[in-house]
């Protein structure tokens, strides 16, 4: 097994001439340039262009400061490109949408409401009734492992309780596609392995298109089907790596298995490369 360039993956391709029919986000030679006061025109991504199909668990993985975050952030419809496009189902981004459910680290919920009033704003900004939105919005609370929480408020929760709301709150919206900036960054390893391990339990279930931005080789191999390695600032495609490992994944398998190892070594060695100096966190 070879990680090598996969420009010809099923999953995650260069946008080309013949469109694939189940493409849901084309990304076509995006730049994006920002003015800053101390650096005039700063290139942080440069001719970006990636086809992400639906269903796909793809990461990005790169650098700090090579453009992750803002990729994602022209995907959700936060950042206009300067130049080139990013699509969903063919239709232009223009902002952002409920096809789009964003996860970042910042949990960003309404501290004033309790677990379950924060997973049910969604479906009740969308016209849901009461009941029903109470309804889905439990059972998503259990799905995400907080049953018996949901009368609490975000300052009695734990950093990854808080993390787990924010997920519940974001499927609540039925989101086709869910930008997730490093959303375990913050938590202990722990925690974090026990958050990856429900996001692929809840992911094999539904298989919803997942773009997860991450600075964690082994966590980008354990989740993703697809890796998309950047380069430094500005950042740009560097490889894409498809990972051809069996799901459901276990973790107490995967981390004996070979192939996984090799994955994680050949990644933290590129990833070496396109930092420059030291490697991943
Ligand atoms: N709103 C902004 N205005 C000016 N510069 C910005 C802005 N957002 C990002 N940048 C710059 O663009 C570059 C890419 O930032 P971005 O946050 O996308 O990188 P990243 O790969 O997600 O970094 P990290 O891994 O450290 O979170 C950085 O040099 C950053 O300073």
């Amino acid at each position: 097994m070879n990680v090598v360039p996969s420009r010809s993956s099923e999953w995650v391709r260069p946008v080309t001439s013949h469109k694939p029919a189940s493409a849901i986000i084309e990304i076509e030679s995006v730049s994006q340039v920002f003015q800053t006061s101390a650096r005039k025109d700063h290139l942080a991504l440069s001719d970006i262009s990636l086809t992400i199909d639906e269903g796909a668990f793809v990461s990005i993985l790169g650098p700090s400061g090579c453009g992750k975050s803002t990729l994602l952030y022209i995907v959700g419809g936060f950042v206009s490109p300067t130049s080139g496009a990013a699509k969903i189902k063919g239709q232009a981004i223009t902002g952002p949408g409920p096809d789009r459910g964003p996860v970042f680290q910042e949990f960003a919920l309404f501290p004033w409401k309790t677990v379950l009033g924060n997973v049910m704003y969604g479906p009740r900004q969308q016209g849901v009734r009461a009941s029903e939105a109470e309804a889905q919005s439990r059972s998503l609370i259990e799905m995400v492992g907080l049953k018996g929480y949901e009368s609490f408020y975000p300052k009695e929760l734990s950093g990854g309780m808080k993390q787990r709301v924010a997920l519940a709150r974001t499927l609540a919206y039925h989101p086709e596609v869910l930008l997730m900036d490093e959303p375990f960054g913050a938590l202990d390893a722990h925690t974090r392995t026990r958050l990856q391990n429900d996001l692929l339990n809840i992911w094999e279930r539904d298989r919803k298109t997942v773009l997860f931005v991450t600075h964690s080789v082994d966590e980008a191999v354990f989740l993703s089907d697809k890796v998309v390695m950047m380069s430094k600032s500005p950042g740009r495609i560097r490889q894409i790596i498809d990972i051809d490992l069996p799901r459901p994944r276990r973790r107490n398998e995967l981390l004996l298995d070979p192939r996984y190892q090799k994955y994680v070594v050949d990644i933290e060695r590129m990833f070496d490369e396109s930092d420059g100096a030291g490697g991943p966190s």
